[in-house]
């Protein structure tokens, strides 16, 4: 079964600015942020995208398989080099707004690499053009159930131009180091789009989450 993608909004928010207690809503909220990233995490059901986002942000590794299919979204603050970064996972609506994209696939299984094409394809129709784009072989602890080889992730990562990293959920600290150098990389070729996305964040949308009364992280 193909799975759902992760669209992960990422706003990094000045320490001084953050609100100390829980999110407020409405659109006061938007003045706090001083920009915003969007990224989609995407690939095929059970391959451990909800893991690697909780590795990072809880520093612990869940082994409960939770299916987030249905969930509208989710949120949580941690802090990277120094920098308070909210994190927003939404559902696949904002697909056409990704600024950076993570393919994840499952490296004890072939056939989560194989749909990474699939996946691919669906970035190329609904993504903005030139998005960004990294494919991530995940679960990379389970090398004796290895089907994917790390210069077969390599081959196909080049293919599509993306870069490619192994990681494992399992290991909040890899995690971390993985995604702080995606996120910077992602800031640093975004700047331009960082800044738009600032301004439409400004404009206020109504249907967003901060004015959602869903805000639990589960
Ligand atoms: N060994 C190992 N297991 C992992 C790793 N990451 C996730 N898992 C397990 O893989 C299963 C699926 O993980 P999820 O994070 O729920 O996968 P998902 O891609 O979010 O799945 P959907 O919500 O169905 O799209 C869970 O049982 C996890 O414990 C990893 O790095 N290593």
């Amino acid at each position: 079964m193909l799975g759902r993608a992760l669209a992960v909004r990422v706003s990094v928010i000045p320490a001084a600015r953050l609100p100390t207690g829980p999110s407020p809503s409405g659109p006061a909220m938007a003045k706090q942020y001083d920009v915003l990233f969007q990224l989609l995490m995407i690939g095929d059901s059970g391959v451990g995208k909800t893991c690697l986002l909780r590795g990072f942000t809880d520093k612990e590794f869940h082994s409960s398989h939770i299916s987030t299919i249905g969930v509208d979204f989710k949120m949580m603050t941690i802090e990277v080099d120094g920098i308070k970064v909210r994190i927003q996972i939404w559902d696949t609506q904002y697909y056409r707004r990704a600024q950076g994209i993570f393919l994840v696939c499952d490296i004890s299984s072939q056939r989560s690499y194989q749909h990474i094409m699939k996946w691919v394809s669906d970035v190329d129709e609904n993504a903005p053009e030139g998005v960004q784009k990294t494919l991530r072989g995940n679960k990379a602890d389970e090398e004796q159930k290895r089907q994917v080889g790390s210069e077969q992730g390599q081959r196909l990562a080049e293919e599509y131009g993306m870069d490619f990293y192994e990681a494992r959920a399992c290991t909040s600290l890899h995690i971390k180091e993985s995604f702080t150098r995606e996120l910077e990389g992602l800031r640093t070729a975004t700047n331009d789009e960082l800044a738009l996305a600032e301004l439409e964040e400004d404009k206020g949308k109504p249907e967003g989450p901060e004015n959602s009364s869903k805000t639990c992280w589960c």
